[in-house]
């Protein structure tokens, strides 16, 4: 049975990164993607206006729509201060158990909750099952036409406050222009877009940083 291309991302990680070594995890993927094959990681680009604005709101508890290999839960759970939490959601089995090896591998194991499955079964649990009360910052990396219908859930299920920060990413390629159209229109939502480039690629993309007015 051939392996899959995130299995060949993890094993170079294993094989050319320091275990307990977020910087070298992340260096490792960067490096295997855009030397050898392509994947959907934020990337180094992009994971700077990611570490900015993690920086800027140091929060307690922060939510990733969309985990993928880990590579961004890995570049979120490094600058999250002593304490503090992230909780990221996979719908793909095959990604999560990756992803899993990923953020062990990284040492960020104790500062990451990883949950499998469609993030809107998760979010209506996120209060109860996860005892999370609101979120402070949430990284919305998953699929296209779930940026819309889940920033609605996040609101009905009370799960921000004044002052959340949603941060998302491919707002150009694959491009989310509804969700767009629904954040920038709302008076409730400030929006910021962070011009950028597709991840290993020349290509144009960007991010939107959206804070929640209450
Ligand atoms: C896969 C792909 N092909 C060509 C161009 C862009 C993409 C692409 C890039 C990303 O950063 C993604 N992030 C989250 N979810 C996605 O589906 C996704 C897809
Ligand atoms: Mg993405």
């Amino acid at each position: 049975m051939n392996q899959s291309k995130e299995q060949r991302i993890l094993n170079f990680v294993l094989q050319n990164a320091v275990r307990g070594d977020p910087c070298s995890v992340i260096d490792a993927i960067d490096t295997y993607c855009s030397q050898k094959e392509w994947a959907m990681n934020v990337g180094n680009e992009k994971g700077l206006i990611l570490d900015k604005t993690v920086e800027e709101i140091n929060p307690s508890v922060a939510l990733e729509l969309g985990t993928y290999c880990g590579y961004s839960a890995v570049r979120i759970a490094r600058l999250l201060k002593a304490g503090a939490r992230l909780l990221t959601v996979e719908f793909n089995p095959e990604f999560a158990a990756i992803a899993k090896q990923m953020i062990e591998f990284a040492g960020v194991q104790d500062k990451v909750t990883l949950i499998e499955g469609p993030s809107e079964e998760i979010i209506p649990q996120l209060k109860k099952k996860y005892e999370v009360d609101t979120l402070d910052f949430v990284f919305v990396d998953h699929w296209k036409d779930r940026y819309t219908p889940d920033t609605i859930l996040l609101q009905e299920c009370s799960l921000l406050r004044k002052g959340s920060v949603l941060l998302a990413d491919n707002i150009i390629v694959p491009g989310a222009p509804e969700f767009v159209n629904y954040i920038r229109n709302n008076p409730r939502f400030q929006c910021t877009n962070y011009p950028s480039h597709l991840e290993y690629m020349k290509v144009q993309d960007a991010m939107e940083k959206a804070v929640f007015l209450g």
